[in-house]
């Protein structure tokens, strides 16, 4: 398990430790220790090395590892978007002149691009957590310049640009090979454009005490740490413990999105999976899948009496028929999972309901709160925590860094791959959700628990096939082999 903390909170402890007698110089050091040791691991061969300075003390970072670098026998360059330092930024500044290193100023974007035509590799100590406000004109220039140029990048805390909260960029942001994070492991780092950025993470928590008592934004957990929460299986286990699950949906041309959605809910164990759709869908569902039972949407009310749980949305779309079974739904009292259409039609009527898990991606998260998605995408934690707070029940924001949130916890999947953006794969999570849920898990385990299977699988798949290959159709059987 590991904890992510925003800038504030980051901030905030950081301030803890030197207020509890850590000088922040030592702390500094120590970051740069781990950044130069980074250098050596990760590009042995590197003889040039430009760093590169912003004024605050991620420039102080940047300073500290020049002057190990330079100890090391390196050639180094220095370029300093400002001398105006303070601190133990400019006590690392003075150590480093007293050692004559080539040091400049930024002043000349022509000059700093040629230097960096001969560096073997940059270390980027421009912006850190101090980032609060959209970078201007220069700043825009310098990191396009850094960007298209082959030069590879270490970035020391975040990579420059980046928003620690919520991985957007203020403008731009550095392309960094590694990151070496320092004390937290900030939360933009593992969400929206973040992993973009920041290549491969390196933590370091420099050897301090962490104060306890700041509790994280978020919490990430390892596959292997959720796996062992799904219900183990009695010998004499048999279908009525597994769960029932009625999924609602697949309308005309939309048959694929609960077939999807069933053969995910059967490969996660459900005990019996039940469809309702159109009728002229019944007979080729049941011949493609035989284990499923198929009901055309007058036999909603009895099958609503004899499942567990409601998993509606996949394929459900938006017109008469659609708002039929959709009202005939959303007035029963049994655990509902809401996806896809079935949340647009949710928020024409909000209501608020603690049995329920909402599956959107940006772009229903959106119609939920009646904004648009770049801003959903901006802000994140805002938004998840503002869909529960409206909603109720567990809520999973979906997209790369997944989160899920139930009102109190929030937890975030660093799984998953840019090949999952593909129709028809949040329907299979739709089906994973509802079957482990239905199976005895908590919501928020079943919601948790399902996230990371699905990117798992995912992940396992897209080393055989590629980002092309992978469809959402091949998820169903290697979920079913995570889910064990
Ligand atoms: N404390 C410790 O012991 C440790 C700290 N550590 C390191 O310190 C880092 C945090 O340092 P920090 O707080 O000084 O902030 P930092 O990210 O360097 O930037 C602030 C500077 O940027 C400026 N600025 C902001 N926005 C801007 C914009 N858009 N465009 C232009 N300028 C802008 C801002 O200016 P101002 O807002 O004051 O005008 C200020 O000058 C942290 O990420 C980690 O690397 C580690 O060594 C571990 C131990
Ligand atoms: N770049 C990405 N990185 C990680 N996961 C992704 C990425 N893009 C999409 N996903 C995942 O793929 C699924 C897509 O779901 P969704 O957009 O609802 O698809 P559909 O509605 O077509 O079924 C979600 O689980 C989402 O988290
Ligand atoms: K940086």
């Amino acid at each position: 398990m590991i904890a992510l903390f925003n800038a504030q909170q980051s901030k905030e402890i950081d301030r803890r430790i030197i207020d509890e007698g850590e000088p922040g110089l030592k702390l500094m050091k120590r970051a740069a220790w781990h950044l130069f040791a980074t250098v050596q691991s990760h590009y042995p061969h590197a003889q040039k090395l430009l760093v590169l300075c912003g004024t605050g003390n991620n420039g102080g970072d940047g300073l500290a590892c020049a002057q190990f670098a330079l100890l090391a026998g390196l050639d180094v360059s220095v370029f300093l978007s400002n001398e105006n330092m303070h601190g133990d930024a400019l006590s690392c500044l003075n150590e480093l002149k007293a050692l004559n290193a080539d040091i400049r100023p930024l002043n000349d974007l022509e000059v700093f691009s040629q230097e960096l035509g001969k560096t073997d590799l940059l270390i980027d100590a421009l912006f850190g957590i101090g980032l609060n406000r959209p970078l201007n004109q220069a700043s825009v220039q310098l990191i396009e310049t850094v960007n298209t140029s082959p030069c590879p990048v270490i970035s020391a805390d975040l990579p420059s640009g980046l928003d620690a909260d919520s991985g957007k960029h203020f403008g731009c942001a550095i392309k960094a090979e590694h990151t070496c994070t320092f004390l937290t492991r900030k939360v933009g780092l593992y969400t929206h454009l973040g992993p973009d950025f920041c290549g491969q993470i390196h933590y370091f928590d420099l050897h301090a005490n962490l104060p306890q008592h700041i509790s994280p934004v978020a919490y990430s957990h390892e596959l292997n740490e959720w796996q062992p929460l799904i219900p183990t299986l009695s010998a004499d286990n048999h279908k009525g413990r597994m769960g029932h699950v009625l999924l609602v949906g697949g309308h005309r041309n939309m048959m694929g999105a609960i077939q999807l959605s069933a053969s995910a809910c059967l490969h996660s164990g459900a005990g019996l999976t039940k469809i309702i759709s159109d009728t002229q869908h019944l007979i080729p569902l049941t011949q493609q899948q035989p284990e499923l039972m198929c009901y055309p949407p007058e036999a909603l009310s009895e099958q609503l009496r004899q499942s567990d749980l409601l998993a509606l949305g996949p394929g459900l779309g938006l017109d008469d028929w659609s708002g039929q079974l959709y009202q005939t739904c959303s007035q029963n009292n049994l655990p509902k999972v809401f996806d896809a259409d079935a949340l647009k039609w949710l928020a024409k009527t909000p209501v608020f309901n603690p049995q329920q898990i909402l599956t959107p991606h940006p772009g229903e998260a959106a119609v939920l709160l009646d904004s648009d998605s770049r801003r959903i995408q901006q802000d994140r934690v805002g938004a998840i925590k503002a869909i529960q707070k409206k909603y109720g029940g567990v809520v999973i924001l979906k997209g790369k860094g997944s989160l899920i949130y139930d009102g109190n916890r929030l937890e975030l999947c660093p799984l998953g791959n840019p090949g999952m953006a593909v129709g028809g794969m949040g329907d299979v999570l739709t089906g994973v959700v509802a079957a482990l849920w239905a199976r005895g898990m908590t919501p928020f385990e079943a919601a948790c628990t399902a996230v990371y299977i699905h990117a798992a699988a995912a992940d396992e798949c897209f080393k055989e096939t590629g980002a092309a290959g992978l469809i959402p159709s091949l998820l169903p059987p290697k979920i079913g082999r995570l889910i064990g």
